[in-house]
């Protein structure tokens, strides 16, 4: 592809959005060059971040088929057909996610990365320098300063400053300097901690394999993804207050007997102590800001302009949906930066902060009242609805992970939803309570069991039957 009329461009972040948007920009024909702060982790023993693994769903399985990775990925990805949800006597119950067809993906974060940077580097026009952090740039000259492990600062003049590089991005802190440019912040008051559920004593998975395992506890919660090596990456979500005050290996060991018991021997007690005590819960903050580029000059993505709290397992499922949306943008508009770049703000920010608002709205009615049993309530009463009225009743999960239904559309359908099911309820409530005052009249009247008790009897039990309550 020649790239003698094409930008050249600068991407700070050679994280999962930077590497994936570089590789959209070299299919466009243009000159990429990735500024990553860290070294080439893909030369790495140990890289120290986030969480281990990921889901992938719909979204970010889109963009890696726009790029020719889907299958390269998906080979390495753990399907979850359904949610294993463990309570607290240890009984464990599968909700599936709906038809066979519908699973999402573990996905290994660090080789996810290299596959990115792997492929972007393919192409001629892209060049990635690692160990150099963007330090100020100016919208203006289209000019970036960086620094690398060496102490040296190099300025460069590019078309396009992307900024990719993360929640605490130092591109957004460039552009927080600009006047109309709205940002707000809210750290929520848990945070996470890695543990691990190693193989078994056979070197099989401890627990079924093809499932996310979830322990909703109301304001407690562990989540686990399988790993191609047998061991499941497990999350423990707690207040900081609650990590804090688990300060000796018995108040550890009681509070797990009390909420997650059937977890101590997945994890092994010892294990549990030493992680425990040698990590550092960490915390989860949800970001939004607007707009997300600077005239026809620069423009943010991924975390960078929408950081999310992870209860949805979107964050980066939106991010890499992001370069599916600025690549539109760009063939829309004929690489037209200037035409491209305020088109893009005005059709994603409506949906990544659509996105940030639901995760955080899951976070809150997790952490208050979802423990196992209304968790699996509403996911069966979802599920049988979804079976009834197909075309109506789309869970919103199944929208959100399983469609490219814009984020805000499955707000509003959410909202469409819950007036149904509210009439529906009243309905049913009125029509019901309309049913046993005629019932209790023709009862009275007949002085037998009424035909209308009889349908109201069977009808109810059918339903619980379908629940199996
Ligand atoms: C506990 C947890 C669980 C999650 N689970 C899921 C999940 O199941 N599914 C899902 O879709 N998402 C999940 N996420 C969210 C996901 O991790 C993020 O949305 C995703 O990593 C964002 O990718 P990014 O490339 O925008 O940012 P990052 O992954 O943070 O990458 C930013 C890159 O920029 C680099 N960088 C930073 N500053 C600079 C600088 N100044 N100069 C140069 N380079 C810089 C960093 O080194 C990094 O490589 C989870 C997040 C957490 C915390
Ligand atoms: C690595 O750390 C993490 C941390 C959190 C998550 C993930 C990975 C992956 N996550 C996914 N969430 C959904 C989802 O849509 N919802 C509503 C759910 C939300 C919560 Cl909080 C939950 F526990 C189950 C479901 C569920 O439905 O299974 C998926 Cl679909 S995948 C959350």
């Amino acid at each position: 592809m020649e790239t003698k009329n094409k930008k050249h461009v600068a991407v700070c972040g050679g994280g999962l959005v930077g590497a994936m948007m570089a590789c959209y920009l070299a299919k466009r024909g243009y000159k990429v060059d990735i500024y990553e702060r860290r070294s080439d982790i893909r030369l790495m023993e140990v890289v120290r971040g986030r969480s281990i693994n990921l889901a992938l769903s719909c979204r970010g399985r889109e963009a890696l088929r726009g790029v020719g990775l889907e299958d390269e990925i998906s080979k390495n990805g753990i399907p979850m057909g359904a949610r294993m949800i463990h309570d607290l006597n240890g009984q464990r119950r599968p909700i599936p996610y709906g038809t066979k067809d519908q699973y999402i993906m573990s996905i290994d974060r660090r080789l996810l990365n290299e596959a990115l940077l792997t492929a972007a580097e393919k192409y001629p026009s892209v060049r990635i320098f690692f160990s150099h952090k963007l330090l100020s740039c100016d919208f203006e000259k289209g000019e970036a300063e960086f620094c690398n492990d060496k102490g040296d600062t190099l300025r460069i003049q590019v078309d396009l400053i992307i900024g990719a590089d993360g929640a605490y991005s130092a591109l957004r802190r460039q552009m927080m300097k600009l006047r109309l440019f709205d940002y707000e912040q809210t750290y929520i008051p848990h945070g996470y901690m890695e543990l691990n559920i190693p193989p078994n004593s056979n070197n099989e998975f401890a627990m079924e394999t093809n499932y996310l395992h979830i322990w909703p506890r109301n304001e407690f919660m562990m989540i686990a993804l399988p790993n191609l090596d047998k061991s499941f990456t497990t999350t423990l979500f707690m207040p900081f207050e609650i990590f804090e005050g688990i300060d000796t290996e018995e108040k550890l060991m009681k509070f797990f007997e009390e909420r997650f018991p059937d977890a101590i021997k997945l994890l092994g007690a010892e294990e549990l102590k030493k992680t425990f005590f040698t990590s550092k819960a960490l915390p989860m903050v949800s970001i939004k800001c607007k707009p997300y580029h600077v005239g026809g000059k620069s423009v943010i993505i991924g975390d960078a302009a929408h950081s999310m709290v992870p209860f949805y397992g979107q964050g980066m499922n939106c991010g890499l949906e992001d370069c599916i949306v600025l690549n539109e943008m760009l063939e829309k508009y004929n690489d037209d930066l200037a035409k491209a770049l305020p088109e893009y703000t005005k059709m994603r920010h409506p949906d990544a902060t659509a996105m940030c608002d639901l995760a955080m709205y899951n976070y809150i009615e997790m952490r208050s009242h979802v423990n196992s049993k209304l968790f699996l309530l509403r996911k069966k009463v979802d599920n049988i609805l979804h079976m009834l009225f197909p075309r109506t009743w789309v869970p919103l999960y199944t929208m959100v992970a399983f469609t490219r239904t814009r984020y805000h559309q499955c707000i509003s359908r959410r909202e469409w939803q819950d007036k149904i099911i509210n009439q529906g309820i009243t309905m049913s409530t009125v029509g019901g309570g309309v049913g046993l005052i005629l019932g209790a009249y023709l009862l009275h009247k007949s002085g037998g069991l009424s035909p209308v008790y009889d349908f109201l009897e069977d009808s109810v039990n059918k339903v619980q039957g379908w629940l199996k309550l």
